[in-house]
C-alpha cells in the first residue's frame, strides 16, 4: 500500500469515527490517489502546512490503521493527530509519560494506544527538522527496547514525501472543496423534505398567526419590559414561538420607526442556520434587525483577543472530536500522576478517592476521566476559575452539588485542582484553547469601560436564547453583557426544555440551580415572566404516551420547583399514530439485520434517523452507516459530531444516522432508536439520568413513528423499556434470535 499523507485536521475528522468506506462522501475530507502516495486532506489544509505521513507497511484491509488496531481506530488516530501537534509546538519534543516513549536520534517510539492493546503496539515516527516538523509514522513495532529504533535507523528508508504531487493535492483539494461550497441547484425532491422538517414549514407571518396555540399566541405577544422564560417539553413549538416573538418585534418597531437590535443565539450552527431561513420563509422580507448565531461565534466576533490569537486552536469546541482530544489528554495526564506524584497525595485524600486512583481497571480509569472532564469544565471551568492567585481558594469555596463527582474533603479537592492546572498547563504549552477559556476571555472583555460605551451600538435590545439548558452558567453570565441599554434590566427571552440534557449540559443546567453565584444571576434579570407550553405539535398522542413514561422514570432530581414541567397536561395536537415497538434481539449482530430491515420498511416514509443513545457504542453504528450507504437504495449521513450538522449532507431526504445528543432540534419522520444500554446496573443516578435524558431526546424527534432496539449482549431489556410494555406504551416483538 502506498503511504498515506495527511494532516492533523484530517486525522483529527478521521478520529471522529468515520469509517473509512464513508470517507468518499464525506463533506470535510478529499481523498486523492496521486501517484506515489494517497492524500487525505480538509478545506483548511493549505500549501504550508505540517504534513504527516504514514508508511503504511504492513497494513491489510484497513487503510488507516493496521488490521489489529481497527478495532480501537479512533483511539489510534486520535493519538497520531495529537503526536502531530505536539511535533508542532515550539521546543523540545513532550510526550506524556503514559506514552512509553523511548528515542534514539531523531526517532522516536510511543504507544499507539491509550493503556496497552494486549500487543503493546508502538508506532516509530521522525519528526523533520525545521518549523514545519512534517512526520513521519515509519512503521509500527511490539518490541519495548530501544535496540530496534537503532536497528531501524540503519536501514531506513528515504523519505516518502514529493513536494510537487503535495502541491497537487492541496490545489486539488481547493478545487474540490471550492465546488462543493456552492449552493447546489434547486431540485424537486430534495428541497420538498427540507421546507417540511424547517420550524415554519413554508407558511407566512400571518398564517402562522392564525394557527399557533393560544399558549404559544400569549407568548408572541407577551410585552417585551421584562425577561421571560418559554418552557415546554420537546416538540412543543418552542422554537417556533422565538421565532414568531422575534419576528413580530421587528416588524413592529419598523412601522413605528424604531430602531431595534435584535440577537437570537443558539448552541449550534445547525440550529442557527435553521431558525435564520425560517425566519425569511415568514414572507417579511429580509429582516437584518435580527441576527442569528452560535454563542461561540458572537464571542470570536466581540472579543478582538480572540480572532488575534491566531496560533491558539480551540479544542473541544462542542464537537465529538474535540471531547475524544479532551478526554485522551486527561486520560494521559491521569496515568502520568497515577505513576508519578500521587504517592505525595495518596495518604491524605478520603478512602473513596483513593480506591478510585489506585484501581487498575481501564474501565475504571476513564470512567475516573470522563469525570474530571466535566468537572474540568462544568465546575471549575463554568465558574471561570483559572489557575493563578487565589484560584484554589475560589475552588474551594464554591458549594458543590449532588451531580458533581463526589469530592468528600479539601484533600481530594485539591488534588483535582492540581490536576486541573497541570490540564491547563499542558494546553498552554501546545497552543490550545477549550471554549470555556474563549468564554471567559470575553466576559472578561465584556466587562471592560470599553465595551461599556461600545454596547450601545453593538449591544442587543433583545435577547432570544434557544435550547437555553444546553447553556452552562459561564455562557449565561455572558449572555447578561450583550443588551444594550444598561439602564434597564437585559431583555433576555429563554426557550427551555429541562428534559432534554445531552451530556454535560444536564449538569449545567444543575449547576444553575445549586451554586451560590447562580442566585444572583436570576436576580440580574429582575422579575422574569413564566410561559408555559402544553401541547406538543411534533408527534403523536401514541410517542407522547412513551415521552411522558420516561419523564416519570426520572430520578427525582431536585432540580427546583421552577424547572418541574406539569407533563400530566401536556397534550399531543397531532393525529393518531402507531404504538412504539420495542425490538428484542439475541444478539447486537441479529439487532443489526432488525435495524437493516426496519430501514427497507419506512425508508420511503420520508426522512429517517437512527439515533444512537450510548456514545461508547457509537463505532458499532457508524460501521453500520457506511454499510447502509454501500446500497445505492439509501442516503446516508453521518452525525458523530456538532461539526456534521453544519455540513450539506443532514437536510437531505434520507437517514441520518447520530449519536443522540447532536439530534437536538432536528425531526424526522421515523426514528429507530438504538445503542440502549442497561441503564440499571452499576449506574449512579447521574448517568441514569444522562442516559434517560438522551433516550427522551432520541423518542422526541420522532413526528410518527418510534421503534427502539434492544438485544440480549447488550443486558437485554431494561427496566424502564419493560415497565412501558408492561402500561402499553411499547409494542414487545421479537427479533432476530441469531
Ligand atoms: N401551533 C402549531 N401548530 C402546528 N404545528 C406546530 C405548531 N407549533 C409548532 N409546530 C410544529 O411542531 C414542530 C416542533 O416545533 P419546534 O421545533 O418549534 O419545537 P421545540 O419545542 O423547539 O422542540 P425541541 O425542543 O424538541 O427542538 C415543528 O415542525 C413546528 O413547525
Amino acid at each position: 500500500m502506498k503511504p498515506l499523507i495527511t494532516t492533523v485536521a484530517a486525522l483529527k475528522e478521521l478520529a471522529t469515527g468515520i469509517a473509512p468506506d464513508a470517507v468518499g462522501a464525506s463533506t470535510v475530507l478529499f481523498l486523492w490517489d496521486g501517484p506515489s502516495a494517497d492524500f487525505l486532506l480538509t478545506g483548511g489544509d493549505g500549501e504550508v502546512d505540517q504534513r504527516t505521513v504514514i508508511v503504511r507497511g504492513g497494513f491489510g484491509d484497513d487503510p488507516f490503521v493496521p488490521d489489529h488496531l481497527s478495532r480501537v481506530r479512533r483511539e489510534v488516530l486520535s493519538r497520531l493527530a495529537s503526536f502531530s501537534e505536539r511535533a508542532q509546538a515550539p521546543g523540545p519534543l513532550s510526550l506524556p509519560r503514559a506514552w512509553h516513549q523511548f528515542k534514539h536520534d531523531n526517532l522516536i517510539a510511543f504507544f499507539a494506544v491509550p493503556g496497552t492493546d494486549g500487543a503493546a503496539s508502538r508506532w516509530i515516527a521522525e519528526v523533520l527538522p525545521g518549523a514545519r516538523a512534517d512526520v513521519i509514522v515509519w512503521s509500527g513495532t511490539t518490541s519495548n527496547n530501544k535496540e530496534s529504533l537503532e536497528e531501524f535507523e540503519a536501514m531506513k528508508p528515504p523519505s516518502p514525501l514529493v513536494e510537487s504531487e503535495w502541491l497537487e493535492a492541496i490545489a486539488r483539494a481547493r478545487e474540490h472543496f471550492t465546488k462543493l461550497a456552492r449552493p447546489e441547484p434547486s431540485d424537486v425532491e430534495i428541497a420538498l423534505p427540507e421546507l417540511e422538517r424547517a420550524a415554519t414549514r413554508g407558511w407566512s407571518f400571518d398564517e402562522w398567526m392564525k394557527v399557533i396555540s393560544e399558549d404559544q399566541r400569549a407568548f408572541v405577544n407577551a410585552p417585551t419590559d421584562k425577561s421571560i422564560r418559554l418552557r415546554g417539553p420537546a416538540g412543543s413549538g418552542k422554537t417556533l414561538a422565538l421565532t414568531l416573538k422575534a419576528v413580530n418585534e421587528a416588524s413592529r418597531a419598523r412601522a413605528a420607526g424604531v430602531d431595534l437590535r435584535i440577537l437570537m443565539v443558539t448552541h449550534s450552527w445547525s440550529l442557527a442556520t435553521e431558525i435564520s431561513d425560517s425566519k425569511d420563509a415568514l414572507g417579511l422580507g429580509p429582516l437584518d434587525e435580527i441576527e442569528v448565531f452560535p454563542l461561540l461565534e458572537i464571542a470570536a466576533a466581540l472579543s478582538p483577543g480572540i480572532a488575534n490569537e491566531g496560533d491558539y486552536k480551540l479544542i473541544g469546541n462542542d464537537s465529538f472530536s474535540g471531547k475524544v482530544a479532551q478526554l485522551e489528554e486527561i486520560w494521559d495526564l491521569l496515568t502520568e500522576f497515577i505513576d508519578g506524584d500521587w504517592v505525595t497525595y495518596r495518604a491524605s485524600v478520603s478512602q473513596a478517592i483513593q480506591e478510585r486512583f489506585d484501581s487498575e481497571e481501564a474501565d475504571e480509569r476513564v470512567a475516573l476521566a470522563w469525570d474530571l472532564l466535566v468537572e474540568f469544565g462544568s465546575v471549575i471551568g463554568a465558574a471561570a476559575i483559572f489557575p493563578g492567585a487565589g484560584a484554589e481558594s475560589r475552588y474551594f469555596g464554591l458549594q458543590r452539588a449532588s451531580w458533581m463527582l463526589p469530592l468528600a474533603t479539601r484533600e481530594d479537592l485539591r488534588v483535582v485542582f492540581e490536576l486541573y492546572r497541570r490540564y491547563m498547563e499542558r494546553l498552554d504549552s501546545r497552543g490550545l484553547w477549550t471554549s470555556d477559556q474563549v468564554l471567559a476571555d470575553l466576559l472578561n472583555d465584556l466587562q471592560k469601560h470599553s465595551w461599556n460605551r461600545g454596547r450601545r451600538s453593538e449591544g442587543y435590545d433583545l435577547i432570544f436564547v434557544d435550547e437555553f439548558h444546553l447553556f452552562n452558567p459561564l455562557e449565561r453570565q455572558v449572555l447578561h453583557y450583550l443588551s444594550r441599554d444598561v439602564s434597564v434590566y437585559p431583555r433576555i427571552f429563554m426557550a427551555l426544555d429541562p428534559r432534554q440534557s445531552p451530556s454535560e449540559a444536564f449538569i449545567g443546567l444543575a449547576a444553575d440551580e445549586t451554586r451560590s453565584s447562580s442566585g444572583a444571576e436570576a436576580d440580574d434579570l429582575g422579575d422574569v415572566a413564566q410561559f408555559e407550553l402544553t401541547k406538543v405539535h411534533r408527534y403523536t398522542p401514541q410517542i407522547l404516551g412513551l415521552v411522558k413514561h420516561v419523564h416519570h422514570e426520572f430520578p427525582t432530581f431536585d432540580l427546583g420547583s421552577e424547572w418541574n414541567i406539569d407533563f400530566s397536561s401536556v397534550e399531543s395536537a397531532k393525529t393518531e399514530g402507531p404504538v412504539p415497538r420495542l425490538v428484542v434481539s439475541g444478539s447486537r449482530t441479529g439487532g443489526e439485520n432488525d435495524i437493516v430491515n426496519a430501514v427497507h420498511d419506512r425508508y420511503q416514509a420520508g426522512p429517517m434517523a437512527i439515533a444512537v443513545v450510548d456514545t461508547r457504542q457509537w463505532e458499532r453504528f457508524s460501521d453500520l452507516a457506511s454499510r447502509l450507504d454501500g446500497s445505492p437504495k439509501f442516503h446516508v449521513s453521518v452525525i458523530a459530531g456538532r461539526s456534521d450538522l453544519d455540513g450539506l449532507g443532514y437536510r437531505k431526504k434520507g437517514l441520518v444516522v447520530g449519536l443522540a445528543e447532536y439530534l437536538a432540534g432536528l425531526q424526522f419522520e421515523t426514528v429507530l432508536v438504538v445503542g440502549v444500554p442497561d441503564m440499571e446496573t452499576g449506574r449512579s443516578p447521574n448517568e441514569r439520568a444522562r442516559l434517560l435524558s438522551l433516550f427522551y431526546l432520541a423518542v422526541s424527534r420522532a413526528e410518527n413513528e418510534v421503534r427502539v432496539f434492544v438485544n440480549d449482549d447488550d443486558g437485554g431489556v431494561p427496566e424502564v423499556l419493560d415497565r412501558a410494555v408492561a402500561n402499553g406504551l411499547l409494542v414487545r416483538e421479537q427479533g432476530s434470535l441469531l
